[in-house]
């Protein structure tokens, strides 16, 4: 394992943060693929996670609340994974959506990817509190998938970090009214 546990994000807090009203991709995701926990926009009771495009990657900035904790002081694994999952389909959605020509913004939706695979690793607690930032990039895009790689940092300090791929949306997860499903 190789894990850079010393890893620091050069950037000070607040640099790329996006202008207020300034597009995110969720804001663009179709309707019917816009009901996500983490980051749907029409899921009252979801994270609300908002994804943009900084110039030279992807950023996502999430303030944990008291009840997201694993132990006092220290955020829940779960949430980091969530986080994860969601910024990554996110940067592959838009890295999808740049390769067919389009910039947020455009109107045609952006297209929208399932996790096919999440891998997280935690390389130190990750404090309650401050401000997480999450920054991700495409290391492979195919014409089935692409692959993200996302960092994930407090105060700066990289706490976890995420491979994910990422596959278009099959047809057959749209067409259910919110509430319905099977089981
Ligand atoms: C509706 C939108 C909501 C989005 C919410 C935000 C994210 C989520 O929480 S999604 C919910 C959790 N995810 C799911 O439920 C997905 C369930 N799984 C599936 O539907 C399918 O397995 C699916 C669509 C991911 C892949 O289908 P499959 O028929 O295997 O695709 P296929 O065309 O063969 O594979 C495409 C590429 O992905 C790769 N791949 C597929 N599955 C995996 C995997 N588990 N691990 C690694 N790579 C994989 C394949 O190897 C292939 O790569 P390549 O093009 O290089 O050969």
């Amino acid at each position: 394992m190789t894990a850079d546990r010393g890893a620091q994000h050069p950037p000070a807090a607040g640099e790329g943060r996006p202008p207020a009203g300034a597009i995110a991709v969720q804001d663009r995701y179709a309707d019917d693929f816009a009901w996500c926990y983490g980051c749907g926009r029409h899921n009252p009771a979801g994270l609300g996670l908002k994804t943009h495009w900084d110039g030279e990657g992807t950023v996502t900035r999430f303030r944990p609340r008291p009840e997201h904790m694993a132990v006092p002081g220290y955020v829940y694994g779960g949430l980091i994974a969530s986080l994860i999952d969601c910024h990554s389909m996110a940067t592959a959605s838009l890295a999808l959506y740049h390769r067919d020509g389009h910039r947020l913004g455009d109107p045609e939706p952006v297209p929208r990817c399932v996790t096919a695979s999440l891998q997280v690793d935690y390389l130190r607690p990750t404090p309650l509190g401050p401000e997480l930032v999450v920054r991700g990039r495409v290391v492979e895009l195919g014409a089935r998938k692409a692959v993200v790689e996302s960092e994930l940092y407090a105060n700066g300090v990289l706490c976890a970090r995420g491979r994910v791929v990422a596959v278009p949306a099959p047809p057959t997860m749209t067409g259910a009214s919110p509430g319905q499903g099977e089981g």
